[in-house]
């Protein structure tokens, strides 16, 4: 019995690479973690130990760090374009370099001087084959919260159902959100701004949450896929997963406080479990998505 083989890649994961670029007295940053992964036919290294074919990860590494030079990083996703077309080109066994890539953003101090901002991550998921390019951005780690504006009732019950029907709770989320750029021949992804691009979809999210009155979390996801595939004509599909951060009301009843009421006013902030709420919003006529997806963790 000789055992098959199956779906396999390998590449370098989470290069933490910091680009200055110190041109003028006036810095800038950019501050990533990167990751590579090549797919294709590798199976001689797997199954006969024969290592010819393979670009080491520790030189997909390099180029990364190299490429943060030589490309620089106008946008993590021009330069993750870049970087997966080179390992493409220096690897002729692979047909797909994939490259992940994470930003943490810095708010300036002074000429030289930054302060690390918290919260949301900007992602971004480009896969390179032979035939043409997959982008993929999104967001992570955006934590919004209305607190008015949100119910949930006439939900399905049964014997083990106790919650009760909610008129007007809070809403919360740590939204991991992915997008995905059309592809058509002819693109010209050198032509695309990215980071207006990734402002302006994160505006449109947190713009389309503010604004929704919700039903469920459900709901308002479909309403900010919606919104971002209305605005902007240049992405295929969006993907969400939104944790329900639970805030439940405190009952003051058996307090030895006379006359303590909630009115919807003080909240246990509960951080598990958890209601995990994932889906899928695609424009009708999108493209095929191809390999753009694979390997991406989770539901996005
Ligand atoms: O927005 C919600 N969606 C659910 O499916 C659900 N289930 C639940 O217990 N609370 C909520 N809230």
């Amino acid at each position: 019995m000789t055992p098959i083989l199956g779906a396999n890649q390998y590449g370098k994961a989470e290069s933490r690479v910091v680009r200055i670029v110190r041109d003028t007295a006036r810095h800038e940053i950019r501050d990533l973690n990167v990751s590579t992964s090549l797919r294709g036919d590798f199976a001689a290294a797997h199954i006969t130990g024969d290592q010819s074919q393979v670009l080491p990860t520790d030189t997909q590494k390099n180029t990364a760090f190299a490429y943060a030079k030589i490309h620089g990083v106008d946008s993590i996703e021009d330069y993750a374009i870049a970087l997966g077309g080179r390992l493409l080109e220096a690897t002729p066994a692979a047909d797909q370099a994939q490259v992940r890539v994470e930003e943490y953003a810095w708010d300036r101090l002074g000429d030289h001087s930054f302060v690390r901002r918290g919260g949301a991550v900007h992602t971004a998921v480009v896969t390179v084959t032979r035939a043409g390019v997959h982008v993929i951005s999104g967001v992570r780690d955006l934590v919004v919260l209305n607190s008015t504006d949100s119910e949930f009732k006439g939900f399905l019950k049964d014997e083990f159902t106790t919650l009760a029907e909610a008129d007007d709770r809070i809403l919360a989320t740590s939204l991991v959100a992915r997008w995905r750029h059309t592809t058509a021949e002819g693109v010209d992804w050198a032509g695309v701004d990215w980071n207006a691009s990734y402002a302006d979809a994160l505006d449109i999210l947190l713009r389309t949450f503010a604004g929704t009155y919700s039903r469920a979390l459900q709901e308002t996801l479909y309403a900010m896929g919606t919104a971002l595939l209305e605005s902007r004509p240049d992405l295929a599909e969006v993907r969400f997963s939104a944790p329900n951060k639970h805030h439940f009301l405190v009952d003051f009843s058996g307090f030895g406080v006379g006359g303590l009421t909630n009115d919807g006013e003080v909240f246990i902030a509960a951080d598990r479990p958890y209601g995990l709420i994932e889906a899928e919003v695609t424009r009708a006529d999108a493209p095929p998505a191809g390999d753009a997806w694979l390997a991406v963790p989770g539901f996005c």
